[in-house]
């Protein structure tokens, strides 16, 4: 008889882990790296369902962002939160590959793929691994939707003028969600007028709540103080890793 084979169990997140939309359903969710439509052009390791899985005093901290931001007439959208170490592994590994540059043009055109970890666009230790950092923008109110993501679609670069890049229903911001290049550093001075305004909204508004920038990113943010400055956590990201809320075998996870 063959022999029998043990299947590992995924590490489980810890109890103060929450699901973002079980502590405020009105930010809207973007998740990239569940999809096709990020810098790999492929799902990434990890994202088993498009969510947003954050520790709760990062949830909570988004929640009171949203609450002002919604008086104001617009809305978060987060395009990542907790990110699994082995989607960062993953991360590592294609950019290693210097034969897959398939998305280069709309999301590094400028930049060697070689420079994107040592420029500070992608860490292979991420504080997104740690439980409390956010990629995210600002959406006018009322939210218009965004196209799906055609892959046949030529691309354009991410610091293209707005109306020639992949559309977002977000504000402008001067260039895409991670788009690596010195135009996407939040205080380059070449992003001037309303471009600017909006980028220091959204840092203004989450600084306010205790998030704090990444210079290289004007989307990136992480809540201090971290409950788990240390920690890089491995569990999928999935409603079945979440040790706080309640389980049904039945349902998807
Ligand atoms: C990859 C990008 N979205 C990002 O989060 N970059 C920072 C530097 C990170 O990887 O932690
Ligand atoms: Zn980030």
């Amino acid at each position: 008889a063959a022999p029998r084979t043990r299947t590992v169990p995924d590490p489980r997140a810890p109890a103060d882990f929450v699901a973002l939309s079980d502590i405020d359903p009105t930010i809207l969710q973007e998740m990239r790296y569940f999809t096709p439509h990020n810098f790999m052009g492929e799902p990434v390791d990890g994202y088993r369902r498009p969510m947003c899985l954050l520790t709760r005093p990062a949830a909570q901290a988004l929640h009171r962002a949203q609450r002002r931001l919604l008086r104001r007439g617009h809305t978060l959208k987060v395009y990542d939160c907790y990110r699994p170490q082995r989607a960062v592994d993953h991360f590592v590994r294609w950019a290693r590959d210097l034969d897959d540059q398939s998305m280069k043009g709309e999301f590094y055109p400028r930049v060697d793929k070689t420079r994107l970890f040592d420029d500070g666009y992608i860490a292979a230790k991420s504080g997104h691994s740690r439980g409390s950092t956010i990629d995210l923008t600002v959406v006018p109110l009322p939210v218009r939707p965004t196209p799906p993501y055609d892959p046949a679609r030529p691309l354009t670069p991410c610091y293209a003028p707005r109306a020639e890049r992949f559309p977002d229903n977000s504000l402008d911001m001067g260039t895409g969600f991670d788009c690596f290049d010195t135009l996407a550093h939040t205080l380059d001075p070449r992003i001037r007028g309303r471009q600017h305004a909006h980028r220091m909204l959204l840092k203004d508004t989450l600084e306010r709540v205790g998030l704090v920038n990444l210079p290289e990113e004007w989307w990136h943010f992480t809540y201090q103080p971290e409950p788990y400055p240390d920690t890089y956590f491995d569990f999928p990201v999935s409603r079945a890793s979440l040790t706080s809320a309640p389980r049904s075998d039945a349902g998807p996870s």
